[in-house]
């Protein structure tokens, strides 16, 4: 079983897919974490990020190992452990320019559907994964058996960013940056803003997390019934 789950920045889709996926014990994967990961890549070797076709040739070189285990991710690049450095606001800053070159996007699809593939071939996939992102019942997993949509209102995405943030480490345009810009150059190649069909819409702007976790876990139940709770 694939569940997709897309959205823009900040509904909570990482949380929530980890949380879904521990909750039925199955595997999670975040797709944004591989964009990362080659931005990362690129900006540690200092590659102008506009040369779109250098940047997709460190795509395609890049080694690349993506955890799948929703109780233990990392990620690692090039033998580099880059699991907090993927996360930092200069990588966030610069990550749709990445996400927006289209042959990284082809590469990195090929490889998301390849984690997809041995995570559900693994014994510890419990029969199914849980994939999160922009294009994930639209490109990535169009035979994904749940497809959720997931949304949040500006204001409650924004606020949930801030809160993550450290206090007083980001500015309200930083924070706007992060979350309406991003996600305006991001829509640019992927139609996350509005729900592809076939998708269940899931608006979390009044739901707490575990409330988020309860409607989709709900959801996969009633799609494959047989499937099981930790
Ligand atoms: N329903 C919710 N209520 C309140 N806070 C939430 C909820 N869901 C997630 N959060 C919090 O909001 C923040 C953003 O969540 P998360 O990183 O999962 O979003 P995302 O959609 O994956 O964002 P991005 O696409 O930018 O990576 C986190 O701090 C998370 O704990
Ligand atoms: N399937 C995906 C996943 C992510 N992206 C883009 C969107 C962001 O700019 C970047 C990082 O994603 P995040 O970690 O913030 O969810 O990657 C995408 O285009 N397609």
């Amino acid at each position: 079983m694939i569940i997709a789950v897309d959205g823009p920045s900040g509904s909570g889709k990482s949380s929530t897919a980890r949380g879904v996926a521990t909750r039925l014990g199955l595997r999670y994967l975040d797709t944004g974490a591989t964009y990362r990961a080659v931005t990362w890549s690129a900006v540690d070797r200092g590659l102008d990020l506009d040369d779109t076709a250098a940047v997709a040739q460190r795509a395609r070189e890049l080694e690349l190992e993506v955890s799948t285990d929703p109780g233990h991710q990392f990620v690692i690049a090039d033998g580099t452990d880059v699991t907090a450095a993927i996360r930092e606001p200069r990588i966030s800053a610069v990550v749709s320019k990445i996400a927006t070159n289209l042959d990284v996007r082809k590469e990195l699809i090929r490889r998301q559907r390849e984690i997809i593939d041995d995570a559900q071939n693994s014994p510890q996939s419990g029969g199914g994964i849980v994939v999160e992102g922009r294009d994930i019942a639209t490109v990535v997993a169009t035979d994904a058996e749940l497809k959720v949509h997931l949304t949040a209102d500006q204001d409650a995405r924004m606020s949930r960013r801030g809160a993550e943030l450290e206090s007083g480490s980001v500015t309200a345009e930083q924070l706007r940056d992060q979350i309406v810009r991003r996600d305006a150059d991001d829509a640019t190649v992927s139609q996350f803003l509005v729900a592809s069909d076939g998708a269940v819409t899931v608006d979390s702007t009044h739901l707490s997390l575990e409330e988020v976790i309860d409607v989709i876990s709900r959801l996969a139940k009633e799609t494959v019934p047989q499937g099981r709770e930790r």
